[in-house]
């Protein structure tokens, strides 16, 4: 559970970002508590995917600020963009946090192991025996440890998304980021990804952001939700108020279409 009172581990102040005209975030601010599990929610092409990634600091943003734990994330402008100060502070912030994607993203040419090794010991040093111990700890969490030998290709869409979860981890970050980690799965494998974020969030003290259209998921999962059109959040609120009683028009007419499509909320 989140600790309401504590100081935030995200505060992102008023940002904005646009892909050459169209302004996908304008001014955009929230903050998320440390240990919160967070969803955003919202229509295709609302902007969660790209805040996200700029969290990442996979994109840049054109305007306002990003604290992690206290820390700008991005706090040199240039050529009228924000971007991270130096090298140093982007390593340094980007081992925060772990991001996993919708479509894996797993080096194919490389074992499970060697997948999930491969940033402690580029990025940080770490010696392999002590890269392999730890990743064997982390496979064994998202119940793949006996394919640690195996290569990307011999395992299902369930089975590489697990372990590219225990690749995020690797680093040891204390914010996950979990974009559409289940909407590239075949219905039958969405369960066993769920179930290893279920572990992470009983089993862990990490800050949780997830994007999904797994609403029934997001209900059960998150302390908050914020609900997403055109950039900006519409509506915020506990699971419980925003899908049974969401305020908002826009809110409304969203679950109105996820529950005649025959999904749960
Ligand atoms: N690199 C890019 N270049 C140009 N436009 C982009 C880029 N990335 C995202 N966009 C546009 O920005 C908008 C927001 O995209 P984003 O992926 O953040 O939305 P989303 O809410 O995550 O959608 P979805 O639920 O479909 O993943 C979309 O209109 C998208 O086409």
């Amino acid at each position: 559970m989140a600790s309401a009172n504590a100081a935030p581990i995200i505060e992102i102040n008023g940002i904005s970002k646009s892909f050459g005209s169209f302004k996908v975030l304008d001014g955009l601010s929230f903050k998320v508590a440390p240990r919160e599990k967070l969803a955003l929610i919202g229509p295709s092409g609302s902007g969660k995917t790209t805040i996200l990634r700029i969290l990442m600091t996979l994109e840049g943003i054109d305007s306002g600020d990003i604290l992690v734990e206290g820390e700008n994330l991005y706090s040199m402008p240039k050529n009228g963009r924000m971007l991270p100060a130096d090298e140093r502070h982007l390593h340094k912030m980007r081992t925060k946090i772990g991001m996993v994607f919708q479509l894996f993203n797993l080096f194919p040419h490389m074992s499970v192991i060697d997948n999930v090794t491969l940033a402690p010991i580029l990025t940080k040093g770490v010696k392999r025996a002590d890269a392999e111990r730890h990743a064997m700890e982390l496979l064994d969490m998202v119940g793949l440890a006996d394919k640690a030998k195996a290569m990307p290709a011999q395992l299902s869409g369930g089975q590489k998304q697990r372990v590219a979860i225990a690749r995020a981890l690797a680093l040891s970050p204390r914010i996950m980021l979990f974009d559409e980690v289940t909407s590239a799965l075949d219905p039958e494998l969405v369960e066993e990804v769920l179930n290893v974020l279920w572990r992470l969030c009983e089993e862990t003290d990490m800050t949780m952001l997830l994007v999904t259209h797994e609403m029934g998921f997001a209900h059960d999962f998150a302390d908050r939700i914020l609900f997403f059109d055109r950039g900006k959040i519409v509506e915020e609120g506990k699971p419980d108020e925003i899908f049974r009683h969401p305020k908002q028009e826009r809110t409304q007419a969203f679950l109105k279409k996820i529950i005649a499509a025959g999904h749960r909320v």
